[in-house]
């Protein structure tokens, strides 16, 4: 059996801990035969090899006496880059656990235990449920609401330096002032209408607007507002922080140039790789 489980880049600017993208970059977790200890098979450095991984830790939350197996984890997701890796060790975690032990999990108990591990849904509901999804936890359960496509490029560029989530989290403040909350809720509010409009004028111009994290953010990566000038001479429709980054996401019109918007960012001194990624329609999936 194999565990498939895509990326994601999550708040597209002001919706943060609300919004994400899953991504056509996966994890696959190849479950082979049952063992008297648990055994991960993978090429990270740093990682272990046992009960300790993520993916694992993650089937255990879900059910502590899960038959250990020898599973082979394979994934080009760069870790603590903002493109989900956790939550897609979280999420494939949680389905390896869901197939072993047959429990039969529905989506929305997917994306309940997943937020819950992760502490916010933006990343691991897409990751479950495919495309764009907007969502919160209310009263002990989430709701989702999938948006639709949008139909744009999206261009990552990764610095080569990690920064993991939640050192990204500490840089933000524990408190905002109301009259801020209320604008920068607004804007995320105005966001959501738009990508239901597909009125994608409006999209661009908000999703560059956020007050929530990327003002404590782009102090921690310089690259956002260099790319996002760059990107504003090329047909950009927006460029935004990916997750808790240090990845910027730009998204490009369809019959843009990739190739010129890559050729000027290294004529800028921003030499690190470039990803091209599709959204992912579908969330994580089995196949036999
Ligand atoms: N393929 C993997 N196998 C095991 N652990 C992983 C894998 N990918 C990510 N992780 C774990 O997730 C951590 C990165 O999570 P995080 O800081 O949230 O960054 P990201 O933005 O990539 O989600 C890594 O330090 C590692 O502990
Ligand atoms: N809303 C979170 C999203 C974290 O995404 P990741 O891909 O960096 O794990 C945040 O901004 O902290």
């Amino acid at each position: 059996m194999r565990i498939k489980v895509p990326a994601s880049s999550a708040n597209l600017g002001p919706g943060f801990d609300s919004m994400g993208m899953a991504l056509g970059l996966y994890l696959t977790i190849d479950v082979l035969e049952p063992t008297d200890h648990w055994v991960v098979d993978h090429d990270l450095e740093q990682i272990p090899h046992d009960e300790r991984n993520m993916v694992v830790r993650a089937a255990l939350k879900v059910k502590a006496d899960l038959a250990p197996h020898h599973i082979v984890v394979n994934s080009p997701i760069p870790l603590a880059h903002g493109l989900g890796s956790s939550s897609s060790c979280n999420v494939g975690g949680i389905e390896l656990a869901n197939q072993i032990a047959k429990l039969h999990l529905s989506a929305e108990e997917k994306v309940e235990i997943a937020s819950q591990i992760e502490g916010h849904p933006d990343n691991v509901a897409p990751t479950i449920l495919g495309g764009t999804v907007i969502g919160t936890s209310l009263h002990d359960h989430f709701i989702a609401v999938k948006a639709p496509a949008m139909p744009y490029q999206f261009v990552a560029y990764v610095p080569a330096y990690n920064l993991k989530t939640s050192d990204s989290r500490n840089a933000l403040p524990n408190m905002i002032g109301f009259h801020e909350a209320t604008q920068a809720s607004a804007i995320a509010n105005t966001l959501a209408a738009a990508l239901f409009a597909q009125d994608y004028q409006a999209v661009g111009e908000l999703m560059e607007a956020d007050m929530f994290h990327e003002p404590y953010r782009s102090k921690l990566v310089p690259e956002l507002a260099q790319v996002r000038a760059i990107a504003h001479q090329h047909q950009a429709l927006a460029t935004y922080l990916s997750g808790a980054g240090p990845t910027v996401m730009t998204l490009l019109p369809e019959d843009a140039s990739v190739d010129e918007f890559v050729q000027a960012l290294k004529a800028n001194g921003l030499v690190d790789p470039v990803m091209v990624l599709p959204i992912a329609e579908a969330g994580v999936e089995v196949e036999n």
